[in-house]
């Protein structure tokens, strides 16, 4: 039998619909709605098409949005000060610098200069650190580990007592979603392992997981004979694997043999369609508390 694909395009049209309702609601209420500050630095072409999709659906939920692209060769001290602008503007409840940053720039000194409050990618020491502590009271959630959530939720998979397993860990994805499966909480209380490329047998791991969530930017890593019949497998990988000559678009390639695994697994997510549609939803999601937390509703 194969697999039910979790659609992530699906379930991102519910998150939106009930997004834009509550920024209707603000808009009566307080005359203000959502602002979103996001920042690009170059013109890497899978930066470009990522925020081109972020403004695109901020604009479609009724969000006050700043798209500010920025050379290249921007210098640090120039991109702290716009940072610290949208931090002092009234009007900017998000700011998403997208990542990754050119060399010559302190990814982690950025990151720490956007004030927690501010911080819809939840990429702050000060929001990691609530997410340690609780999640069920965390501000902000990281916007792809709260995607990756949602559809485990939403699809009906059981988490409590389930085996999760993790492949890679980082400090966006890996780190955060084994955090959050880990909690004692309604939505988690699962067994979380975390595999990466040191890990002595990843196969015998992930053979073992009710739940297998992959994020570890191989195209393909995963085979079907390390599922689990039945398992729910989450692909995170968003590998740009070439170029669709008559579209000139990229294929995009997942972490997972997607054709094989889903004649093995209970539930998929399909790249694209899966997790990265979930990922911009999460970022609306986290602009609107931004907006409630600054107008005293939450
Ligand atoms: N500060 C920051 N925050 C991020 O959240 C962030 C980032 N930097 N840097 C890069 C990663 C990657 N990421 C994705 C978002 C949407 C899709 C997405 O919507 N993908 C579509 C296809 C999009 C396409 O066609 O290119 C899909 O999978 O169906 C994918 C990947 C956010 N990231």
């Amino acid at each position: 039998m194969t697999a039910k694909i979790i659609s992530g395009t699906e379930i991102r049209k519910t998150i939106l619909a009930e997004i834009k309702a509550d920024v209707e609601k603000m808009k009566i209420k307080h005359g203000k709605v959502p602002g979103l500050a996001t920042i690009l630095v170059g013109k890497d072409p899978g930066s470009v098409s990522y925020v081109t999709l972020k403004v695109k659906t901020a604009l479609s939920v009724g969000f006050h949005e700043i798209q500010d692209d920025q050379p290249e060769d921007i210098r640090e001290a120039d991109l702290l000060a716009l940072i610290d602008k949208y931090n002092n503007d009234p009007d900017i409840h998000g700011i998403l610098v997208q990542l990754p940053l050119p060399k010559h720039i302190d990814e982690k000194k950025v990151i720490n200069a956007i004030n927690p409050d501010k911080d819809v990618d939840a990429f702050h020491p000060a929001n990691v650190g609530s997410l340690m502590i609780c999640c069920d009271e965390a501000r902000f959630l990281p916007c792809t580990p709260a995607g990756i959530q949602e559809m485990i939720v939403r699809s009906g998979t059981p988490t409590c007592g389930a085996e999760v397993v993790v492949v890679g860990r980082s400090n966006i994805v890996g780190k955060p979603i084994a955090m959050m499966m880990a909690q004692k909480s309604v939505c988690a209380n699962a067994t979380v392992t975390i595999v990466h490329t040191k890990t002595k047998d990843l196969a015998a791991h992930c053979k073992h997981a009710d739940i297998l969530i992959v994020a570890a930017g191989v195209p393909g890593l995963v085979k079907p004979e390390w599922i689990k019949p039945g398992a729910t497998v989450i692909d995170v990988g968003v590998n740009r694997v070439g170029m669709n000559e008559t579209t000139g678009k990229a294929i995009l390639k997942g972490d997972v043999d997607f054709d094989a695994a889903k004649e093995i697994a209970g539930k998929i997510t399909p790249v694209p369609g899966g997790v990265g549609p979930m990922t911009i939803a999460m970022l609306m999601k986290n602009t609107l508390r931004a907006a409630q937390y600054a107008l005293g509703e939450l």
